[in-house]
């Protein structure tokens, strides 16, 4: 299955601002992508990155400029189309977020596996976002940002498409913000993970929920 992965290369990760330099998050934003390309490859997915500019890697790159639900519509509209009616439905395009840390190859092929019962699967990140989905149905598109979960039920019910919700602790954990880093500490097994131990960033138990501190 084709596996579509938005990066934007343009000042990345600007919600962890108050504990990483610029610098410092695009080389982590790059960790995680790196990690989320391993899983996918791993979970026998083709990854596709569809990146903002240009980027240096060694998997296929679409650059796409436009607003990430425009640049992910885009994507859409080639693969699953919605003029074809002679072939059956389309082959299933899944679009994964490339700040998935704790992604891994079996939580992948559990929203692959969706993707081929349902016309639409979806894997809600905490706070009602979309950190990945497979849909199959050809009219399905996306409209991201907000509570875009419940945005994209709301538009697979309205072409008719069958939903499933993919209930993943690991997908469901989208790095946006410091306190997510305690997530990629505690259960990260990659290249994020590594990146934030060689920062000098370690767990903070000292009192209440788990945060992180920077050595
Ligand atoms: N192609 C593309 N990908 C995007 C764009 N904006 C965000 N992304 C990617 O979409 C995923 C979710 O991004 P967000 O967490 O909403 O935004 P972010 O830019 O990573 O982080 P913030 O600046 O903190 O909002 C990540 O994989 C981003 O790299 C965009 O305009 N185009
Ligand atoms: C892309 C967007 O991510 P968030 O802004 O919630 O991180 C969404 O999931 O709709």
């Amino acid at each position: 299955m084709e596996v579509i992965v938005p990066f934007s290369t343009d000042r990345p990760k600007s919600r962890l601002s108050s504990v990483l330099a610029p610098e410092e998050r695009v080389a982590f934003a790059r960790a995680m992508l790196d990690d989320v390309l391993d899983a996918v490859a791993a979970a026998g997915g083709e990854p596709r990155v569809l990146a903002t500019d240009a980027v240096d890697l060694d998997r296929p790159v679409t650059v796409d400029d436009r607003p990430l639900t425009d640049a992910v519509n885009g994507a859409l509209d080639t693969r699953l189309g919605a003029d074809d009616e002679s072939d059956g439905p389309p082959e299933p395009t899944a679009v994964v977020m490339a700040d998935l840390a704790l992604a891994t190859p079996a939580t992948l092929d559990r929203l692959f596996a969706a993707g081929r019962d349902a016309d639409v699967a979806v894997v809600p990140g905490r706070g009602g976002g979309t950190n990945a989905f497979v849909a199959s149905h050809p009219e399905f598109r996306v409209d991201y940002h907000g509570a875009s979960y419940l945005d994209h039920r709301e538009i697979a019910a309205a072409v008719g498409a069958a939903f499933e919700t993919v209930d993943s602790h690991r997908l469901g954990t989208d790095v946006d913000e410091p306190a997510d880093l305690a997530e990629v500490l505690i259960h990260g097994e990659g290249r994020a993970a590594t990146w934030l131990r060689e920062a000098g960033f370690a767990l903070d138990a000292s009192e209440g929920r788990v945060s992180v501190v920077r050595e």
